[in-house]
């Protein structure tokens, strides 16, 4: 079967996007997504990302990590979606739309996309790290090093040290300024650093604030791939209003030939 796909990027977090509206694509076929998104036999991609029918919002978004399984909120993908579905006339500049995590709000102005996050009430904070989950499960350790830093094994060693085999995303930090902050990811399901990380940036932020690193509710984070912005209030209930906002580009689009 012919695939029509889009390849977007969010702060170098790369996507293969997919039309999804008929309901055509095989769901549940692990070893195609994992295919897809393979960087030497595939298109090559940190994930893959349906856009389906919602009855009660504009769309539906289904996540897969590029080893091929369904997964939790994607932060960067939800930014690259809501450009996809802008760029397919499916919203017109504001979206509301339905991923794992509930409903998420945004909006897009030229290629820069605020998408609204879940709030957060609960923020474990450790001995020398941070645990959240901001739609997907998050590790907060500030580090000295950040540049030299090997991510990819510190963070495996963390990813299955500490969390086994539901594991969690892994994110090293170091402050710059105020409320400036630089961070790389180890992502699970992709298990190697990525060059962003949309809830991993959020759960910083989220962090830092809490620690009373930052005071302010406007934070910049730098990652390997980019810049992005997030901003949120914090509330008795903990914290609310938070949004993640930064570019979501087109890349390319094509046709690829698949088993169905
Ligand atoms: N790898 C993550 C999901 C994607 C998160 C990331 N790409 C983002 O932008 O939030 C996990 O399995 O928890």
């Amino acid at each position: 079967m012919k695939l029509q796909f889009f390849k977007y990027q969010g702060t170098g977090n790369d996507f293969v996007m997919i039309d999804n509206r008929e309901g055509t694509f095989p769901k549940s076929n692990t070893k195609l997504v994992a295919f897809l998104c393979d960087r030497k036999f595939g298109i090559g991609a940190d994930g893959l990302i349906l856009l389906e029918n919602d009855a009660e919002s504009d769309f539906k978004m289904v996540y897969y990590n590029s080893d091929g399984n369904q997964s939790s909120m994607c932060g960067n993908g939800g930014r690259c979606l809501v450009a996809f579905a802008n760029q397919l006339e499916v919203i017109k500049g504001e979206a509301t739309f339905v991923a794992v995590d509930g409903l998420h709000h945004a909006s897009i102005a030229e290629d820069v996309v605020s998408l609204q996050m879940q709030d957060v009430s609960e923020i474990n904070e450790k001995t020398n790290y941070d645990f959240l989950n901001t739609g997907s499960p998050h590790h907060v350790q500030i580090v000295s090093n950040l540049e030299d830093l090997d991510v990819s094994k510190e963070g495996k060693k963390l990813r299955y040290g500490i969390y086994g085999k539901e594991g969690s995303n892994i994110n090293f930090v170091h402050q710059e300024d105020q409320a400036v902050f630089n961070v790389r990811t180890y992502e699970r399901g992709v298990e190697d650093e990525t060059l962003s990380c949309g809830t991993g940036v959020t759960a910083v932020a989220l962090a830092m604030h809490n620690s009373g690193k930052t005071q302010s509710n406007h934070v910049t984070i730098g990652t390997l791939g980019g810049e992005l912005q997030v901003k949120f209030n914090k509330t008795k209930e903990g914290y609310k209003e938070i949004f993640l906002i930064g570019p979501a580009k087109l890349v390319f689009k094509g046709e690829i030939d698949v088993e169905s």
